[in-house]
Formats: C-alpha cells, structure tokens, sequence
C-alpha cells in the first residue's frame, strides 16, 4: 500500500515542496521542528485543502490532482487532533457511533464491540464525554474515528495534550489498532520517546521538504540522526518479556539480544514490546564485572566514536547487527583507549530499562 504526494503549496512566505511515496503498512511519523509543515502535509493528505496545487494518490485511487480534489470523507480518513473534538450533548456510546451509522454497512469493518474492547472503553459508554479524563476522551475520540472503517488514520499531535503518564498509557492502544485492525496509521510527533515506542517508519521534515524517510530501527542506529539533534541518543529494541525469577524483574530478548528489566508494573509476557536505551543509562568496561549492581554486561565493539556536546558518543555493535549507544567522558575514552574495532563490555542498569 502507498501514498504518492507531490506538492508544491505556497502558503504566504512558506513553501511546502514534497515529492515523496509513503509506504502505509504500519505506523508512519511525521518529525521536524516547529513550523517545517507537518500539519500542511497532513491536511494535504486528508483533503482539507482543495486548492493548494497537490498529486495525491492513495494506492490505485487519485484523491487530488489539478482537477480534482476527493473530499475527506470520501478518502475515509480519520483524522484525530490534540484536543478530541467530541459532541459534548452526546455520551460516549452515541458518540463512536457519529461515524459508524454514516459509514454505508457494505463498508464497516469494525465493530462497537470490538473496537470498545480494545481500548478499554466499554465500561463506560452510558457516560456523558465531559465526565471523561483527557486520557479517556482521547481514546473516545480514536475510538469513533475508526468506527467510520477508515482506510487511513492521520493523528496531529494526538497525545500532546497528555500528561507523561497517561502518554504512556494510551501509546499502546495505538499500537494495538495499528496491529489488529490493520489500519494504516500517520502522526505527527515532536516527541523522540513517543515516536521510538510507536512508529514503524519515520518521516524527517526540515523547512518544507522530506529530508529522509526510513525505518524506526534505521533512524535510531543512526548518531546522525535528525532524532538525536536535541535528544539523548536512545537505541531500540524490539522483542517479548519473560517473567524473571523475583516479582517487577522481567527477561527481554529479541532473539540476538537479551536485556533484564526491572519495571514497576506487572507486563503480560510473550507479547511484543519495545525497550529504549539511552546513551545516558550505557556504561563502557573493558571486560566482564563480577560484584557489580549493573545486571545486563552485553559484549559489544566499538563502531564508532563520536565527539558529543563536551563528551563522546560511543556507537556499539551488538549481536544480531544491533547498535547501541554509550555517552562517556573524553577522558573515559582516552584512558580505556576505545578505538574502532576495540571489543569491550556495555553495561546498563535494569533499573534503567523501560517498555
Ligand atoms: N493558514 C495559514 N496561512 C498561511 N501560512 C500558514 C497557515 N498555517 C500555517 N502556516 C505556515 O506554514 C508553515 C508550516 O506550518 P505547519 O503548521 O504545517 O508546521 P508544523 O510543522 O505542523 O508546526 P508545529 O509543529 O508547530 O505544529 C509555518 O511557517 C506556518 O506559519
């Protein structure tokens, strides 16, 4: 599946000048600094702009070009903002069914039942929407997008709202409508956390244009990485949680890697998970440590050294071709000699590890 985009908008002094193929398998996240036309190139996508001179295709079907121009709901999109726009007159269940009850029967491919359960909103959907956290109304609001069997969801800063734990709570909804119901997914993030838990491609926009478009594993082995310009560098990981032997204490592995993991609610196991690894939380030994508190002693080599604000940045290859970062001192790399080539130990807490 794929979105073609090429546009060249003149919005007053700004420019949008994209020329790009999306893939839409999975989830895709649009990533630049303020005012570099993330939003421009969603409404784009949605149809919210009919006369901007735009070529959209999405898979066989031409949404807009010079004469034309598909309207949003007939894109079937759904489209989820920051501040979920729910009908305030109605409660929760009549609110997912807005859209679904608009949705010709032929089309619907998901139902209340299945959709509430997911995202854990079926306990709830006699209550009236103001009587909902913002946690809750957000996912109301995913909920009755795609009640409406979108082919595509486009999310514009959907958990910007949110306080950090509650972000936490809802990033893997998404990720579970993204998997069960595949439904293609494209949100825009300034949030490097969010969109390495998330994303499945990443879309880097600078000043208009799409400077680079590449995998959520590519874009954070990368030191170079637009991600990383005003980020601690964090690697990924992707694989599932064994229960370890003492309660909070789990055993990740993707196969190649394994992590132990100390975290502070109970996960289900056997089920994928993505664990980030700050460049903070690595430290660097030239062989294996025995009375140590650090739990996880990966062997690595270096790859890279990399002068970082006043440190360095130690790229580390694991096995299975994974990429780990450390952030040592200068001095650290001096006196433990750490040259391209050179196999040492990479130590990171368990404590410092989260799903
Ligand atoms: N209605 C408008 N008319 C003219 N210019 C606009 C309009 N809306 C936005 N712009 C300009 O278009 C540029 C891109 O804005 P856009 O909202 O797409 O950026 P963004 O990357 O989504 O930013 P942010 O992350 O802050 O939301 C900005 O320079 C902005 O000032």
């Amino acid at each position: 599946m794929t979105l073609q985009i090429h546009t060249q908008w003149q919005r007053d002094d700004f420019q949008l000048a994209v020329d790009c193929t999306l893939a839409t398998q999975g989830i895709t996240a649009l990533f630049g600094r303020s005012g570099c036309g993330k939003t421009s190139l969603l409404r784009i996508i949605a149809g919210l702009e009919p006369r901007a001179q735009a070529d959209v295709r999405f898979n066989d079907k031409v949404w807009q070009d010079e004469n034309n121009c598909v309207p949003l709901h007939q894109r079937r999109i759904g489209l989820v903002f920051q501040e979920p726009s729910l009908l305030p007159h109605l409660n929760v269940r009549d609110n997912l069914l807005y859209g679904f009850k608009r949705t010709p029967v032929a089309e619907r491919r998901l139902s209340l039942d299945a959709v509430t359960q997911i995202l854990d909103i079926d306990t709830f959907l006699e209550r009236p929407v103001n009587a909902l956290s913002g946690g809750q109304k957000q996912r109301v609001a995913l909920g009755r997008a795609l009640l409406a069997s979108p082919h595509l969801l486009l999310l514009d800063e959907p958990f910007a709202a949110l306080d950090t734990q509650t972000k936490s709570e809802i990033l893997p909804y998404i990720r579970k409508l993204a998997d069960e119901f595949a439904v293609p997914i494209i949100f825009i993030s300034h949030d490097v956390r969010e969109i390495q838990k998330l994303a499945d491609h990443i879309v880097f926009m600078e000043q208009g244009n799409i400077i680079k478009s590449m995998t959520i594993h590519a874009a954070s082995a990368d030191i170079h990485s637009p991600f990383f310009v005003e980020n601690t560098p964090a690697a990924v990981f992707e694989g599932e949680l064994v229960a370890a032997e003492t309660p909070g204490s789990y055993v990740f592995s993707d196969g190649a890697v394994q992590l132990r993991l100390s975290l502070p609610t109970p996960k289900k196991c056997n089920q994928k998970y993505r664990v980030r690894v700050l460049a903070t939380d690595v430290a660097i030994s030239l062989h294996q440590l025995s009375g140590v508190s650090f739990q996880n002693q990966l062997a690595a080599k270096v790859l890279k050294v990399t002068p970082f604000h006043a440190h360095c940045l130690i790229t580390l290859g694991l096995p299975g071709e994974h990429t780990l970062f450390a952030e040592v001192s200068t001095y650290a790399v001096e006196s433990l000699s750490l040259v391209e080539g050179k196999e040492v130990v990479a130590l990171v807490k368990a404590v410092a590890l989260v799903e």
